[in-house]
């Protein structure tokens, strides 16, 4: 655990973890955050790798629109322990991802500086990455994204409607590689940076704002990357449980997590 956050700033740090989406492209069963990894739901998970900072005081989850009180009752089941002890609010979230992170930072207290944005479909980031992105936004960039170097070339399409899936897709460019990163999270903000780029775009809801620095670019305000990490990576897919397990598996077997 990283003792780089002074004891000064806890109490100014807060995390939203947009918890409210289906899972879809994970198959049926229940919401995506409730689903377990190694017996401990997704979102507890999560909520503890935010905790896992000493920096973090204010831990927001943001439920199923209808499922507020059992994400509750289910936090309720796992409580916080020594390091983690950050305090626990659940609200309901919205239709749409950037509606629940909206809903999560209204929830705020007036004295929140720093925000962190992080999916409760990344369950095991690292405290080091938490932390580095914290340090960032304590150091004065509005905006800092965690982020790796693409290992797959990808190649540009044009916009089409209608066309069936699987049907071959003319390519229109292949952008360069080394110019791209692929961004997680949490994303950390300054408070201020943060609520304003929400105001400015509640409108452009689902109008392809994929996560939350994207409505700061929008906003003409810096982004800045820090590394991320490979355990920060998204369960989208069912491949990506058997991933998880094995993050698991390999750090009970290292240090007895
Ligand atoms: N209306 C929504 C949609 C998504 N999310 C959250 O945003 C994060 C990233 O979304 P994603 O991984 O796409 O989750 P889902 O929307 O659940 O997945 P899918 O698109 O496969 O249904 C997740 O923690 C998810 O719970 C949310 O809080 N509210
Ligand atoms: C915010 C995010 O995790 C950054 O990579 C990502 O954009 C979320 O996308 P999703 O389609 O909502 O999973």
């Amino acid at each position: 655990m990283s003792d780089r956050a002074p004891a000064v700033t806890r109490s100014r740090t807060a995390a939203v973890i947009p918890a409210a989406g289906r899972g879809v492209r994970l198959g049926p069963g229940a919401p995506k955050a409730l689903r377990a990894l190694s017996g401990t739901p997704m979102l507890v998970h999560a909520v503890r790798a935010m905790a896992a900072s000493r920096a973090v005081r204010l831990v927001v989850v943001v439920a199923p629109p209808d499922g507020a009180e059992e994400v509750r009752t289910l936090l309720d089941a796992y409580p916080l322990t020594g390091h983690d002890r950050a305090e626990l609010l659940v609200v309901p979230g919205g239709e749409t991802r950037q509606e629940s992170v909206r809903l999560g930072l209204a929830a705020l207290p007036g004295d929140i500086t720093t925000v962190l944005v992080h999916d409760a479909a990344r369950p095991l980031v690292p405290v080091d990455t938490v932390d580095a992105v914290i340090a960032a936004v304590h150091d004065g960039a509005p905006a800092v994204v965690p982020a790796l170097p693409l290992t797959d070339t990808v190649k540009q399409v044009a916009p089409r409607t209608g066309a069936a899936a699987g049907e071959p897709e003319p390519v229109v460019g292949t952008p360069e590689r080394a110019l791209l990163r692929a961004v997680q999270t949490p994303q950390g903000f300054d408070r201020r940076t943060l609520d304003a780029a929400h105001a400015k775009f509640a409108a452009a809801e689902g109008e392809g704002a994929t996560d939350d620095a994207g409505l700061v670019e929008r906003l003409g305000s810096p982004v800045v990357l820090v590394p991320g990490h490979e355990e920060a990576f998204k369960v989208t897919r069912p491949l990506d449980l058997v991933l998880a397990e094995a993050v698991l598996a390999r750090r009970r077997a290292n240090d007895g997590f």
